[in-house]
């Protein structure tokens, strides 16, 4: 993907996955007019202050909450992301660590590795939950939630979701998925899977009063962003049981956890690797090129996020 854009641009690179802080990047960017970032790199506005000449920061990803878009916009630089390529991607992910903590796969792995396997067959070993037939609640029904209830049909679950807005009929129809608030949503499901974009508005949109509101045996998962879920608040209702398990594969402050997590089997841990297949890493990084590649030339980009700049 560099060589590509190298046959048209000048390109500098940080190909190691070690976050540039806002100063660095402002510092690096001087006389670029674009960018390409992971969500590990956090664009400011100081980034955007010092960079007049900047035209657009395309972020290889479909969250942007590393970006501040209102400055971007103020500058008049456009942001594009990558929807869509990665929806099928997350959604799998979302299902392994379902399944996962469901059926203790983590733990009974490391259980049979560390030479503790002794009787053939355990009676009352590793029991799990059922994953078929029960009700799987999607909180976020934007296209990554809609692949998520999409694999459930082949579990005959019933599916609830909650969207600020519903889906239209024929897609509800289509995914078996009925729409109910969050409180009914949080006490009805077997399994709740949070699919939203993190900003203010969806800060510890999951917080302790919300995990009180779910059954004793549920199973919270959240592929979405750090921070949607409050982790000291989901540390201490694992602690008091008040749930089964949890599945997280994003973390508030990540790469550092809540240390309180680790004393958990029942919880199964992922570093935010939800679109990390090699297949759909090149899908994202193609798609990041063509949006930039359309600002560099002059025209509205197929992803632009401040749709107000196009
Ligand atoms: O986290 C990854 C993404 O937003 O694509």
């Amino acid at each position: 993907m560099i060589a590509a854009l190298q046959e048209r641009f000048d390109v500098v690179t940080n190909v190691d996955d070690t976050p540039w802080s806002p100063d660095e990047i402002a510092a690096k960017l001087a006389g670029c007019e674009a960018a390409m970032s992971t969500v590990l790199c956090k664009f400011d506005a100081s980034v955007f202050e010092r960079n007049p000449q900047l035209k657009v920061v395309s972020n290889i990803a479909v969250g942007y909450n590393n970006i501040d878009v209102a400055a971007a916009t103020k500058h008049g630089v456009r942001v594009t992301n990558t929807p869509g390529v990665l929806d099928d991607t997350t959604a799998d992910l979302t299902w392994a660590l379902l399944m996962a903590t469901a059926r203790r796969i983590a733990e009974a792995d490391a259980w049979v590795r560390g030479g503790e396997w002794k009787i053939a067959f355990g009676m009352h070993s590793f029991l799990g939950t059922d994953i078929h037939h029960a009700t799987l609640g999607i909180i976020g029904m934007g296209r990554i939630g809609q692949a998520i209830a999409r694999r459930a049909s082949g579990f005959d679950m019933t599916v609830l979701y909650h969207n600020r807005s519903p889906l239209p009929a024929e897609d509800e129809k289509r995914l078996n998925a009925t729409r109910v608030e969050r409180d009914e949503l949080l006490a009805r499901s077997d399994f709740v899977v949070v699919m939203v974009p993190y900003s203010p508005a969806t800060h510890h949109l999951i917080g302790a009063a919300d995990i009180a509101k779910m059954k004793p045996g549920a199973i919270l998962v959240n592929t979405a962003r750090g921070g949607v879920v409050d982790d000291a608040a989901l540390v201490q209702a694992l602690r008091e049981g008040r749930i089964a398990g949890a599945g997280l594969d994003v973390f508030e402050g990540e790469p550092k956890l809540h240390a309180g997590y680790l004393d958990f089997k029942n919880v199964v841990l992922t570093p935010h690797i939800g679109s990390a297949t090699r297949s759909n890493r090149i899908k994202m990084c193609e798609t990041a090129v063509a949006n930039l590649t359309a600002v560099l030339d002059g025209k509205t980009p197929a992803n632009l996020v401040n749709k107000e700049l196009a």
